[in-house]
């Protein structure tokens, strides 16, 4: 069961605390008590006759308030009228966590609080007591302090906009290994957040209060109930859906749906495909919600110290929201937040699939070369982090080629870690979204694609044990290959500049197709820190962007500089490695690419001849202009 707060409306007798408290706790929809129901007879009596209370009289019933309280704070929540004159009684009556107690102190002068007293009718307090409320009457007061000078409509919508101000800055539903990170990133800026996550009986217990209980002096609220969570909010809310993509998004959306008003903003964090967001982009619309669809990259640790955000859709809702994303995100080397808005639409969650397919890709590569370096040249685990740190230093930093060098020297015992690791990878379905979205454009994918199918064929183990011993080809004697390396660190390079390539040109040109103008050295440089694909090249990149938004990667002076003299050095590693019966899927995959892309004449020529063929497809000429099409009556 979650936890509730508890509003204790409180001043001398006459202020109003009934009668505020009452419309509060309507407003609020939670129960209203009045603290005077929990006096003893003794005491009732003691002030109908005119004496005032002290504090012996006064303490078992505070005792009893506060244990009522702790009972209402994990039930319904409530708001309590009671005269909490004292520091020492509002002390007693805080039996519960302070951060669930609001306090609304009312405000009046003497003479405004006498007056209605004597007024009043039927009610058994003396207005001659009224001095000694407020000598008793302590400073400092706690939480919020209203005037009661103003009729009661005027002084509940006054409360209602202050505790608005005072409420949660910023919701977050979903307490898994990102959402849990992400919420943890947002106290440490001093974020005033509330949590949610859902009660699965016997499984998912008490997530979100077990993970306010791990953060006691911070200011976080935990729910299972997603109208409190809401309602825990300060208007126009932001919310961050931190939850699996897919199912979930839609029904963590309908959930909140009821409890929404025009102008809050959802924020989606998750991998969720970019078609979805459109959909549920035109569904929240309608409805005055905004939506951003916004990649976070970075995993848990990236997603606790500071990942790359990449979020699109409703501009309205990044102005609302986007200062909570900037402020948790990475910083760049300048200092600038690794988060800006991209564009409308789902552009934020294409960016992010584009990003993992770069991902995918750039980490084949990178297992590949390990492969080939160990099974085939002869290295150690750590001769060959020694490798990939010496890449490192030369200019081709990465994340990726890091965390490898890293695993490469772990150790379980005194074997290696690697050793023990199935070799069957999995895949959560960014990559081959990224490959139908890019076949939809047009946009030639090779190298994502390659790393996806190694990803798949590598599930097949069963398969491949048995084709291995079908075909017996790794057990052929062949002699360790003497490779040249500073030919395999350029292949790396020209891959990595390859596989960025790739990628960059399928964003331009969804870009272009969609309208979104996406700025590529914009989306560079919040990779260049935060998340999975942070390197130095990324770094080049924003600045090259910078200078050419529409130019390919492979097209830049600078770039052709460093890739024109490595070719054959790739083609060299690229034979050797094929010819030791080493699968190399991204770095054959580069050498196909570049030598097509660099090709002014290739072989579609005989393709168009032959669709011509079979179905009369028509083709163009060289002798005549592009516009004109021809067929032949060929002979079969
Ligand atoms: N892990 C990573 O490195 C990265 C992940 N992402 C993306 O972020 C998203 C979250 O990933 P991650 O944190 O790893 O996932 P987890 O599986 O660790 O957490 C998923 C969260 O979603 C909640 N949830 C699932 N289904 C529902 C539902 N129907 N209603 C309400 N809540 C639900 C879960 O609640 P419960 O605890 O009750 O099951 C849990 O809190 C995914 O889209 C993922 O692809 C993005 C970047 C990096
Ligand atoms: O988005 C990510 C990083 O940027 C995640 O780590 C991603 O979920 C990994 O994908 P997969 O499980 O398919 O390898």
């Amino acid at each position: 069961m979650g936890k509730r707060i508890i509003y204790i409306v409180y001043g001398v007798s006459g202020c109003g605390k009934t009668t505020v408290g009452k419309e509060l706790s309507k407003k609020l929809a939670i129960p209203f008590y009045d603290a005077d129901d929990f006096h003893s007879q003794q005491n009732k009596q003691k002030m109908a006759t005119g004496m005032p209370l002290d504090d012996n009289d006064r303490k078992p019933w505070l005792l009893r308030l506060a244990q009522e309280i702790g009972k209402w704070h994990i039930s319904t929540g409530a708001v309590l009228a009671c005269s909490a004159l004292k520091n020492s009684y509002r002390d007693l009556l805080e039996s519960i966590d302070s951060k669930y107690i609001q306090w609304i102190y009312l405000q009046g002068s003497y003479d405004l609080i006498a007056q209605r007293l004597q007024k009043r009718q039927d009610h058994f307090f003396d207005a001659t007591l009224l001095t000694s409320q407020f000598e008793t009457l302590e400073k400092p007061f706690r939480g919020i302090i209203v005037n009661i000078e103003d009729i009661v409509e005027n002084i509940i919508d006054n409360i209602m906009m202050i505790l608005d101000g005072t409420k949660q800055e910023i919701g977050l539903i979903g307490l898994g290994i990102m959402g849990k990170s992400l919420a943890k990133n947002l106290i440490s800026k001093n974020f005033r957040v509330s949590v949610y996550n859902r009660q699965v009986k016997g499984k998912e217990v008490d997530v979100a209060q077990n993970f306010v209980n791990d953060h006691p002096n911070d200011n976080v609220l935990g729910f299972d109930d997603i109208p409190l969570f809401v309602y825990s909010l300060a208007k126009p809310r932001v919310i961050i859906l931190m939850v699996n993509a897919g199912k979930a998004v839609d029904a963590v959306i309908d959930e909140l749906l009821p409890y929404l008003n025009p102008e809050d903003c959802l924020i989606d964090g998750g991998n969720s495909h970019f078609k979805d967001t459109d959909r549920r982009i035109s569904k929240l619309d309608k409805l005055g919600i905004n939506f951003l669809g916004t990649g976070i990259s970075g995993g848990e640790q990236g997603a606790l110290k500071g990942p790359s955000m990449m979020p699109g859709g409703s501009k309205s809702g990044y102005e609302l929201a986007g200062t909570y994303l900037e402020s948790i995100a990475a910083k760049d080397k300048f200092g600038n937040s690794c988060c800006s808005f991209l564009g409308l639409g789902s552009s934020g969650h294409f960016v992010k699939m584009v990003h993992n397919g770069i991902e995918y890709a750039e980490m084949q590569l990178i297992a590949e070369i390990y492969h080939l370096l160990r099974f085939y040249v002869g290295k150690s685990p750590k001769e060959i982090a020694t490798i990939f740190d010496s890449w490192c230093k030369q200019g081709k930093k990465s994340y990726l080629l890091e965390i490898t060098a890293k695993i490469l020297r772990t150790k379980e015992g005194n074997e290696y870690l690697i050793d023990k690791i199935l070799d069957k990878a999995g895949q959560k379905g960014t990559g081959s979204w990224t490959i139908t979205a890019a076949l939809e454009e047009g946009v030639a994918i090779s190298n994502i694609f390659d790393a996806v199918a190694a990803r798949s064929l590598s599930s097949q183990k069963m398969q491949r044990i048995e084709a291995a011993k079908a075909y017996s080809l790794q057990d052929s004697n062949v002699p360790p290959l003497n490779i040249n390396l500073d030919y395999l660190e350029k292949s790396f390079e020209i891959a990595n500049i390859s596989n960025h390539h790739i990628g960059f040109d399928l964003i331009q040109k969804t870009s272009k197709s969609n309208n979104w103008q996406l700025n590529l050295s914009e989306i560079a440089r919040i990779w260049t820190n935060g998340c999975i694909i942070r390197s130095e090249l990324m770094e080049e990149l924003s600045l090259l962007f910078g200078k050419e938004n529409d130019t390919e990667i492979l097209m830049f002076p600078e770039i052709i500089d460093k890739v024109k003299p490595g070719i054959s050095a790739l083609a060299n590693i690229v034979a050797l490695g094929l010819l030791a019966q080493c699968s190399l899927p991204v770095l054959s995959s580069t050498i196909n690419y570049v030598l097509t892309y660099t090709s002014k004449n290739t072989s579609a020529n005989m393709i168009q001849a032959q669709r011509d063929f079979f179905g009369a497809h028509t083709y163009q000429r060289i002798d005549r202009p592009w516009d004109q099409y021809f067929h032949t009556n060929w002979k079969e």
